[in-house]
C-alpha cells in the first residue's frame, strides 16, 4: 500500500513583493524562480525526494525520507540566501491527491499566501522512519513515443511544444480525476506521475484515453520504492524496457 509524503512549498507574500515598490524586471523574477527551484530540487533530491516546479511560486515535493528538521533547515537556508521566504505544509496519505490537499489546508489555515504576517510556517506531519516501507511511493514515468521523429524533427519548435503540452494537459487531468494521481511535466516529452496503488489496466486505460482525446501516443514505466528517487529510478528502468521491447506499459515489479 502506498504512503506518500507530500510537501507544498509556497513563497510567502510573493505577489506583493513582485510589484513593490514598483513592478520588478520580468527577467529577474524568472531568474529568481528558476534558481530557487534548482536549490530546492537539489536539497530535496540529495535526501531522496523529488521536487516539481509546478507554478514556481507554489512547488510540490514528494518528501518521503525528509523529517521536519530537514524542512526547517531548508527554510533557514533559503531565508538566508534569497530575498523571499518559504512556508511549508507537509502531509501523508495512501493517495497523493489527498496528501497534497491536506498539506494545502494546513498552509491555508495558517494564513493567506499574501498575508504579510504569515512567514516561514512549517505545518504538518511526516512518516516516521520505522513506518517506512519499500512500497510507500509509486511513480509512473510517461514519455511520448518517438517525439523526436514525429514532432521535434518535423514541426517548428512551437507547434511541437503545443502537441506535447496537449498530451500533458489531457494526461494530468485524467490522472487527477480518474486515478487520484499528480502529474508533472519535467521537460522534453516527459511527464512524471505520483500515483496511489495502480496496476497495469489503469495505465493502459490512461494511455488509451490520451490517444483518443488528443492523438498523442504515450508509453509508461512504473516503479515502487521507499523514496521518490527509488520509485522514480525503477520507473526509468521500466521505461527503458518499453523502448527496447516496444511495449506501452511496464511495471518494474512484474518484470
Ligand atoms: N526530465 C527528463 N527528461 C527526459 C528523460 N528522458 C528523455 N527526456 C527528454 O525527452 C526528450 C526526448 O527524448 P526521448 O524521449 O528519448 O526521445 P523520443 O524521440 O521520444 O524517443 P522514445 O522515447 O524512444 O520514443 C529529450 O530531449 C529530453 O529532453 C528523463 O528521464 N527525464
Amino acid at each position: 500500500m502506498t504512503n506518500t509524503q507530500v510537501t507544498l512549498l509556497q513563497i510567502d507574500n510573493y505577489g506583493p513583493w513582485t510589484v513593490t515598490p514598483e513592478p520588478r524586471r520580468e527577467a529577474d523574477l524568472q531568474t529568481l524562480q528558476s534558481r530557487l527551484y534548482a536549490d530546492v530540487s537539489q536539497f530535496v533530491g540529495n535526501r531522496g525526494g523529488y521536487t516539481f516546479f509546478t507554478r514556481f511560486d507554489n512547488m510540490i515535493a514528494v518528501t518521503n525520507g525528509l523529517d521536519l528538521e530537514d524542512h526547517r533547515v531548508l527554510q533557514e537556508s533559503i531565508g538566508n540566501r534569497y530575498p523571499v521566504t518559504l512556508s511549508l505544509g507537509v502531509a501523508t496519505g495512501t493517495d497523493p491527491v489527498h496528501a497534497l490537499s491536506d498539506a494545502t489546508t494546513r498552509l491555508q489555515e495558517a494564513g493567506s499566501a499574501q498575508d504579510e504576517d504569515r512567514r516561514e510556517c512549517l505545518e504538518g506531519r511526516i512518516i516516521e522512519d520505522d513506518h517506512r516501507t519499500d512500497e510507500d511511493v509509486q511513480i509512473a514515468h510517461f514519455d511520448v513515443i518517438n517525439a523526436t521523429g514525429n514532432y521535434t524533427d518535423e514541426l517548428n519548435a512551437f507547434d511541437t511544444f503545443i502537441e506535447i503540452e496537449q498530451g500533458y494537459a489531457e494526461l494530468m487531468r485524467h490522472m487527477r480525476y480518474a486515478h487520484d494521481s499528480l502529474s508533472f511535466f519535467v521537460g522534453g516529452d516527459n511527464v512524471i506521475v505520483v500515483c496511489p496503488d495502480l496496476g497495469y489496466d489503469e495505465y493502459e486505460e490512461a494511455i488509451g484515453h490520451v490517444e483518443e482525446a488528443v492523438d498523442v501516443s504515450l508509453q509508461v514505466g512504473v516503479g515502487r520504492g521507499k523514496s521518490a528517487h527509488d520509485a522514480g529510478f525503477a520507473a526509468k528502468h521500466a521505461l527503458e524496457t518499453c523502448r527496447a521491447d516496444g511495449t506501452r506499459v511496464e511495471l518494474e515489479w512484474e518484470s
